[in-house]
């Protein structure tokens, strides 16, 4: 599964949207065992959620918004297929959520292409369940300080912290992906979505069980005037970043 959402493929509603419909066909066609998601914009996996769908924006378009990024991660992180990320570039925040709700992360050898949830330099929070992920995947003290510094981990610091499984030449992305897809096929399927299930369960639960109440939560949280300000401060840097 190819992202293609120019110029850095970041997970607007309507991209969402269709990333969701395409991954439930694919869920839905029993000859299709596992999917390997990579990034068709050069350089860049995903830029994350998309600002402009948080900015500037009335409170029941950030509500539908929230809504369908909730679906979305429950959908990868919960699939019966197996999930492979081959990460061709830089994925911060969003993009490393959807990286981490993979089974298996094979990341390019490139220094730019760091990977990691850099909310707090933008002046928002991630969620309790992208820290939840995050906290299952590096464990408690090392999410502890990457979530508070808002850590871009470099292809080498990824794979020594854990939040990628190998670190592969740039050409090697893809070939490296299906040999370790074809090693996750080689298990048969029941019992490897039991145990994903019997693994991933208690953090989707925890998301289930008070899914109004997050939305409700990201509003008001993203509504607020300082949020406002922080969102706006950090798109006007993306623009100067130009010249
Ligand atoms: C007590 C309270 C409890 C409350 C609980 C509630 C908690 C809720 C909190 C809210 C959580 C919200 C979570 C958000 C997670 C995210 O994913 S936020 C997004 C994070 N993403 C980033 O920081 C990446 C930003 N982008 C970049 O760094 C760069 O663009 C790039 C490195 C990806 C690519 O660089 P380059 O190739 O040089 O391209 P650019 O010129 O920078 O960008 C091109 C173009 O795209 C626009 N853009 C880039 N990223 C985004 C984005 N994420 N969204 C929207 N638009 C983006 C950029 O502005 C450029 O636009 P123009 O061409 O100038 O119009």
């Amino acid at each position: 599964m190819k992202m293609r959402n120019p110029p850095v493929n970041s997970l607007s509603l309507e991209f969402l949207t269709e990333l969701l419909i395409s991954l439930e066909k694919l869920e839905n066609d029993k000859t299709f065992r596992g999917i390997i998601i990579t990034s068709d914009c050069p350089g860049i996996f995903s830029a994350g959620l998309d600002l402009l769908e948080m900015y500037g924006r009335d409170p029941a378009h950030c509500a539908e918004y929230w809504k369908a990024v909730q679906e979305l991660w429950l959908r990868v992180y919960l699939s019966n297929l197996v999930v492979i990320g081959a990460i061709n570039g830089i994925s911060p925040a969003g993009g490393c959520l959807l990286s981490l709700s993979c089974d298996y992360r094979v990341l390019a050898n490139n220094p730019k292409y760091a990977i990691g949830l850099n909310e707090t330099l933008l002046g928002i929070i991630a969620p309790f369940w992208f820290k939840d992920v995050l906290v299952n995947t590096i464990g408690h003290r090392a999410a502890e300080r990457a979530l508070q510094l808002g850590f871009l981990f470099p292809p080498s610091d990824a794979l020594q912290v854990g939040i990628v499984d190998q670190v592969v030449p740039e050409d090697q992305v893809q070939s490296t992906a299906r040999s370790v897809m074809a090693q996750w096929l080689a298990i048969p399927d029941h019992a490897r979505q039991l145990t994903k299930n019997l693994v991933r369960k208690p953090t989707a639960d925890r998301l289930l069980q008070q899914r109004d109440a997050d939305i409700q939560n990201f509003v008001r949280f993203i509504s607020r005037d300082s949020i406002q300000k922080s969102l706006h401060v950090y798109l006007e840097k993306l623009k100067q970043k130009k010249g």
